[in-house]
């Protein structure tokens, strides 16, 4: 076989729910090598549907730890049987599915940095976990946590000032909380807490990786602004808790070299450097590099938004996380459920079907669809509570249909007049340098992002993100490797492959939403007072 030329690489992880997934780059931000371990089809024995375990209550959701360690085993001796040359690996840095947990018993942390290159890391880490079954972000069975948290602090708005969000079942302080209450003996052993991102990352380390701002910020336990712990926020969840979480660091810090059982069993080279693992999302703002003043959209099942902010105004909607390239700012994150599914029922029941005639609709109306407004949530959306159709003419009279046409652009036009409007409540501002970077299903179909990039007035670009969180990490690697020298992230990525410019925004759309936007903002407002009563 000819020789492999040497190529020096870093490499992004990512620990996700379903998946171990690796991809290594080149200094010329190339992706040469991609491989995952799935955790359904190549771990069988966990029994995992998704790679996770929902609980017969229905709301409790977890996943072994030992699957994921074994996954890493996997992909790893999958590396050296393909010949991959790890002794060119500069730096390593990686992604953890938000939110979950890991619990290592007392002692784990000598077996760590002990570990016999003879062997794979599952065999030797059997018993360094007090908790088997970590939970994960689909979980939803703290509620009573989460009460309890947002008493302690003074409430919902007040936990979202602090923290950056009000409490979620999902969010991490609240699931070590059950824990403490449930199953105290289990806690009593544990000798240190990770997210699913710092276990990653302790792996490759051979000890306990301190926990990174960003995914720190996804816990309810880290006071956003001073990147601190919130001392009233851990007394509320259980006792000596900061001496199990340890410190946080900033995301971009090199948290060691790599453990020498990877030396010794792979052929890392001694001097490969470990940058601080982050959750997905944070890993993906870094994947697609957005920049201040950028707002990403995923179009998918549900639509999500990710954002980046300088002056986060935290709500009772959405998630505000330190930022984890830009050390200063922050990022949100905004979900939408009524998403793709309602774009396809719009589809079925006013374009017959027809992506096509979807299309020919939204160009055969005018913007601002006459005034007619419409907001469509067939599931309860999440941003805001709010269930079922809501159609209004230009004198702000509830309709009960529409023609097809104008149903079809006013289901477009009210999904992204809610983004921005929602987007701009935690502090996002579109500014003149904005770009709008569109993934996801529907940003295949040019006409619904000619649609966003005139309420938006702002240029959309589509991007793959397919390995987002893994070319982010990669990429954060890279700039780890640069680290004390201030060369900003932007800098050390600027040699990637640009993204794709879709649409710009059409003569007058500025002036058509600006009119548009305060209406919708208003009618959202009336619905929701009729629905639910007052906000808090
Ligand atoms: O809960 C979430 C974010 O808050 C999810 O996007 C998880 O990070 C998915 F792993």
């Amino acid at each position: 076989m000819a020789e492999r030329a040497a190529r020096r690489c870093c490499l992004g992880w990512d620990f996700s729910t379903q998946q171990v997934k690796v991809v290594a780059v080149d200094a010329e931000l190339n992706v040469f090598y991609e491989d995952s371990a799935h955790f359904d089809r190549d771990l069988l024995e966990f029994g995992t549907q998704g790679g996770v375990h929902v609980h017969e209550d229905g709301l409790t959701v977890t996943s072994p730890v030992l699957m994921w360690v074994q996954a890493l085993d996997i992909i790893l001796e999958r590396m050296k049987a393909s010949g991959f040359d790890f002794s060119q690996v500069l730096a390593l840095s990686g992604a953890g599915q938000q939110h979950g947990s890991v619990y290592w018993k007392a002692g784990a942390s000598q077996v760590l940095r002990s570990l016999s290159p003879d062997l794979p890391l599952h065999k030797q880490l059997q018993a360094c976990f007090s908790i088997s079954d970590s939970p994960v972000w689909m979980d939803s069975s703290t509620t009573a946590q989460c009460r309890q948290l947002e008493a302690a602090v003074g409430g919902a708005q007040a936990l979202s000032c602090l923290t950056g969000s009000r409490a979620y079942e999902r969010f991490t302080g609240n699931q070590i909380a059950k824990i403490y209450q449930q199953n105290p003996e289990a806690y009593s052993h544990t000798e240190r807490i990770s997210l699913v991102s710092s276990f990653a990352a302790s792996l490759f380390l051979g000890s306990y990786s301190p926990i990174d701002c960003s995914d720190g910020s996804g816990m309810n336990l880290l006071q956003i602004k001073d990147k601190v712990w919130s001392r009233v926020c851990l007394a509320a969840c259980a006792p000596h808790l900061e001496e199990k979480l340890g410190s946080p660091v900033p995301s971009c810090s090199v948290v060691g070299a790599i453990s020498s059982y990877y030396v010794q069993r792979y052929g890392f080279p001694p001097g490969c450097q470990v940058v601080a693992f982050t959750g997905d999302n944070p890993a993906s703002l870094a994947g697609m590099r957005l920049e201040e003043g950028d707002i990403a959209v995923s179009l998918g099942t549900s639509d999500t938004l990710f954002l980046w902010l300088q002056e986060p105004m935290p709500a009772l909607e959405g998630h505000i996380f330190c930022n984890p390239v830009g050390s200063q700012h922050y990022m949100a994150l905004l979900c939408f459920k009524n998403g793709s599914l309602m774009r396809e029922k719009i589809r079925d029941e006013s374009a017959s079907c027809s992506w096509s005639e979807f299309s020919e609709a939204l160009r055969s109306t005018e913007m601002g669809n006459g005034g007619n407004l419409g907001f469509y949530f067939d599931v309860m959306e999440i941003t805001p509570e709010i269930i079922g159709r809501h159609r209004f003419s230009a004198e702000n009279h509830k309709v009960p249909a529409f023609p097809r046409d104008v149903e079809i652009r006013a289901l477009i036009e009210g999904q992204f007049m809610a983004k921005r409007i929602h987007a701009e409540g935690l502090g996002y501002r579109v500014m003149p340098k904005t770009k709008i970077l569109a993934t996801g299903g529907a940003s295949h179909n040019r006409d619904i992002l000619q649609v966003l990039a005139d309420v938006f007035g702002a240029p959309v670009y589509v991007i793959d993100t397919a390995n987002s969180a893994c070319v982010g990490s990669a990429y954060r690697a890279f700039h780890g490797l640069a680290a004390g020298t201030d060369v900003p992230f932007s800098e050390v990525v600027k040699l990637a492959p640009p993204p794709r410019l879709a649409a710009t925004p059409t003569p007058g759309a500025s002036q058509v939403y600006e009119a548009l936007l305060p209406r919708y903002a208003k009618l959202e407002q009336r619905i929701l007072s009729q629905t639910q009563g007052p906000p808090e």
